[in-house]
């Protein structure tokens, strides 16, 4: 009986078990299994990667290329893939949503000038052409004379090159007689050449500085990128880091525009493109103290040249300046700068000659870049520049494209304007 009763209990503990172990079974079944998040991915942001910012941000992604309004990259071009989904079910690697973008190789510079040519020649064409026809006139009468003055300032070359040129070419017309088509043409392109220069230095400052025997160490070229703001200086800045890399240069970029938000993560990206690190700062912060690290990282990383971007709208035109003194005085603590480029807008005509008046006052510009040149028909502009500051045109922009901007050739340039 005893042993009956044995048998009767553990049979009900054993029926008991088996049930509690369904029961926790499918409890177990019932809980979702643990949601396997990849690390957040955060855009890089050069010196702020590890720095969480309280304003929201515009990724890389984000970011509107030069005109377009749709993003940086080239269609086609490889993108950073999307951020992951939340949906814990899908797990995606985190190393493999950060891949770098692909590096760009830039096309070299020799030879852009010529590339660009149809577009110069195209907005220039009112002032070569409309020059050539005037002089080709039967009777090169005071009117005509007048109108070739008319077609030159309103190119905006100014009134006293105008008046130069003018007396220069009528001169010669009447030295030289006979006025063949061939002759006019050269004679004009002659005194277009002259007049543009050609004793300028319009080579860039890019080579880097090697250490010195009084003990200073190496250090890279630095170039500091200035003017009001919508002239291009961004573009431009990535653009000629494009330039500088093509020509073999390795660059660190440093986003001392910190007043406007998405210039830092629109430098980034071109940097990204040819593979340039770009220093930058909290936004709203201290330019001065970007474009210093921007330097220590390119002393730190021995590249030849370090290329600062700045802000070109504050409050005011006085706070403006005064950051721009201060940038360039706190960038200078690790050794003088090599080149200060203005950028200026050429569709803006006379204005740029305003702006490189009170640039020139607080800055030491060493060379104009003159962008969207393919824009304007006052290619003039270059003359008038390079008289008030004294400081030649180095590079053009004629484009929104990475490779749009060709250093600053002065018989090209007018070959474009007159044709061949
Ligand atoms: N057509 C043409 N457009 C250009 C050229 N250079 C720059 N741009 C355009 O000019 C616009 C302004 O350029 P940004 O580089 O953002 O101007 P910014 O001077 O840095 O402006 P801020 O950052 O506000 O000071 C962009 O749409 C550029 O694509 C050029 O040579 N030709």
């Amino acid at each position: 009986m005893d042993t009956l009763i044995l048998v009767v209990i553990i049979a009900v503990l054993a029926v008991g078990a088996a049930a509690g172990l369904v029961v926790t079974g499918r409890r177990r079944r019932q809980v979702p299994p643990p949601a396997r998040r990849p690390e957040p991915v955060e855009p890089r942001v050069g010196e702020d990667a590890e720095t969480p910012r309280d304003t929201p941000r515009r990724t890389i992604e984000d970011v509107g290329p030069p005109g377009t309004g749709t993003g940086l990259l080239e269609p086609g071009a490889p993108t950073a893939p999307p951020a992951p989904a939340p949906a814990p079910e899908v797990e995606v690697a985190p190393e493999e949503a950060a891949a770098p973008p692909a590096i760009e190789k830039p096309e070299p510079t020799a030879g852009r000038l010529v590339r660009l040519r149809a577009r110069l020649s195209r907005s220039q064409n009112t002032l070569g052409k409309g020059l050539l026809a005037l002089l080709s006139r039967e009777h090169l009468d005071e009117d005509t004379w007048e109108e070739i003055e008319d077609t030159l300032i309103t190119a905006d070359v100014g009134v006293a090159p105008t008046q130069e040129l003018v007396e220069r070419l009528r001169t010669r017309v009447k030295v030289l007689g006979t006025r063949t088509p061939e002759e006019l043409r050269a004679l004009l392109r002659e005194e277009l050449v002259e007049l543009v220069g050609t004793d300028m230095d319009r080579s860039l400052r890019t080579a880097a500085h090697p250490a010195a025997g009084d003990g200073a160490a190496a250090r890279p070229a630095v170039l500091m990128v200035v003017g009001v703001n919508g002239t291009g200086k961004t573009t431009t800045t990535g653009k000629l880091a494009r330039v500088l890399v093509a020509d073999g240069r390795s660059v660190v970029l440093g986003a001392a525009d910190t007043f406007r938000a998405a210039a830092a993560d629109q430098l980034q990206t071109w940097g990204e493109r040819v593979g340039a690190r770009t220093v930058r700062g909290p936004e709203g912060g201290d330019p001065a103290s970007v474009a210093f690290d921007a330097v220590k990282e390119g002393i730190a990383e021995g590249v030849d040249c370090v290329l600062i971007d700045t802000a070109g709208r504050l409050h005011t035109k006085t706070g403006l300046m005064d950051e721009l003194g201060k940038v360039k005085r706190v960038v200078e603590k690790h050794g003088p700068l090599d080149e200060v480029l203005l950028v200026l807008d050429a569709t803006t005509g006379q204005n740029g000659l305003v702006q490189a008046r009170v640039f020139a006052e607080v800055v030491n510009i060493t060379g104009i870049v003159l962008t969207k040149l393919d824009g304007s028909a006052k290619g003039g502009i270059v003359v008038a520049v390079q008289r008030e500051l004294g400081v030649p045109v180095k590079l053009i922009g004629l484009g929104e494209g990475a490779d749009d901007l060709a250093p600053f050739e002065p018989g090209q340039f007018v070959d474009a304007l007159i044709g061949d």
